[in-house]
């Protein structure tokens, strides 16, 4: 559904000299620096896939987005999404696709969120009773019912984010971008949008691209995952795949039913590269490093050595993993 190819999009920007003299200098003649947003950017996306786009700030993904939706043109490199080149066949291409800014709203303030929908009925020419019917499914599933008559401009950002979903999604696209949905919403309508978009992705296989800042986000809706890093994709795999990349693995916590010194432990596991430390006379915890392979080994051998009363499993949360991606230096990250 989506191919991205050795994308590039570079920006010039006005370095303006510093003082009263260089501000005069700067009529005359301004300098330039050439900043690379997006740097070589490859990926495919099947139909039906979820995903999100992640990084620090300026890493690069608003550029990103406004090219797959086709607000920006690319400096180089392709982009083919559903058959349509975005930048190039934008009117065809924007009916294909849904389109939520978090930041940005595509409902007209002074109306209600329903005479919106009704205008962007017209638009995308949707005014039949399979529209009808598509609209109330909207309403229903975003509990948007109660308020969708009032002016935008009364409603809470929480009921206006989710009166903005509704409408990105009139025409039923097949693909939808929604670029830090949950962005300022308190818990409860972050986890209603989440519940909805999961939902939708299955339901109607709609294909869903976010990018966000919410790592909570990610790991309530996404298995895949790509990371950008100044431009660059850093990472593009299971979410699983970078907790064990960037994670600082499993901890396991075992309560003996005995006093066990951590020694027998280490002779029991052998060659394992697993960092064991005493807690207490009773408790022993085992650091293991690739959870994925090892974690059944360890668990399986104490539990069969030993006479074991509880075990505790401490994974890294992706919240530690995102900070632990965005704080190593770039010598680490380049072997991604
Ligand atoms: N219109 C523009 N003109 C000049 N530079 C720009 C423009 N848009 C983005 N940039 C620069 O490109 C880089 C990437 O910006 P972008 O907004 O894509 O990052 P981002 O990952 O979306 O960041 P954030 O999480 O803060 O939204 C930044 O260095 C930014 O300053």
């Amino acid at each position: 559904m989506i191919q991205v190819k050795n994308l590039q999009k570079e920006f010039r920007i006005h370095q303006a000299r510093a003082g009263l003299g260089g501000a005069f200098r700067d009529l005359f003649s301004r300098e330039y620096k050439t900043v690379k947003a997006v740097n070589d950017l490859s990926f495919t996306v099947e139909e039906g896939e979820m995903f999100a786009l992640i990084g620090e700030n300026g890493a690069g993904k608003s550029t990103t987005i406004k090219m797959l939706t086709g607000i920006l043109t690319p400096s180089e490199g392709e982009i083919v999404i559903n058959g349509y080149v975005p930048f190039k066949q934008r009117e065809e291409y924007v009916r294909s696709i849904g389109v939520v800014f978090g930041q940005r709203s595509q409902l007209w303030w002074d109306l209600s969120p329903m005479e919106s929908f009704r205008l962007l009925k017209s638009v995308y020419k949707v005014d039949g009773p399979e529209g009808d019917k598509w609209l109330d499914r909207l309403i229903e599933e975003l509990e948007i019912n109660p308020f969708v008559s009032q002016p935008v401009r009364k409603l809470s950002l929480g009921q206006r984010m989710r009166c903005e979903v509704a409408a990105s999604l009139i025409h039923k696209p097949r693909l939808l971008f929604l670029d830090e949905p949950t962005v300022g919403l308190d818990v409860l309508v972050k986890q209603k949008i989440r519940e909805f978009l999961r939902n939708l992705n299955e339901t109607e296989n709609m294909t869903i691209l976010l990018t966000t800042h919410d790592v909570s986000d990610i790991e309530a809706l996404c298995k895949r995952v790509l990371v950008m890093d100044k431009g660059k994709l850093i990472f593009d795999g299971l979410l699983s795949d970078l907790k064990e990349k960037w994670g600082n693995g499993t901890e396991v916590s075992f309560q003996m039913k005995k006093r066990t010194p951590a020694d027998e432990l280490r002779k029991t596991l052998g060659e394992m590269p697993c960092e064991i430390s005493q807690v207490n006379e009773y408790t022993i915890s085992v650091k293991v490093p690739q959870s994925q392979e090892m974690l059944p080994f360890v668990l399986s051998t104490v539990m069969s050595t030993f006479e074991v009363s509880d075990v505790k499993i401490m994974e890294t949360s992706t919240e530690d993993i995102v900070r632990n991606i965005y704080q190593v230096d770039t010598g680490v990250r380049g072997h991604a």
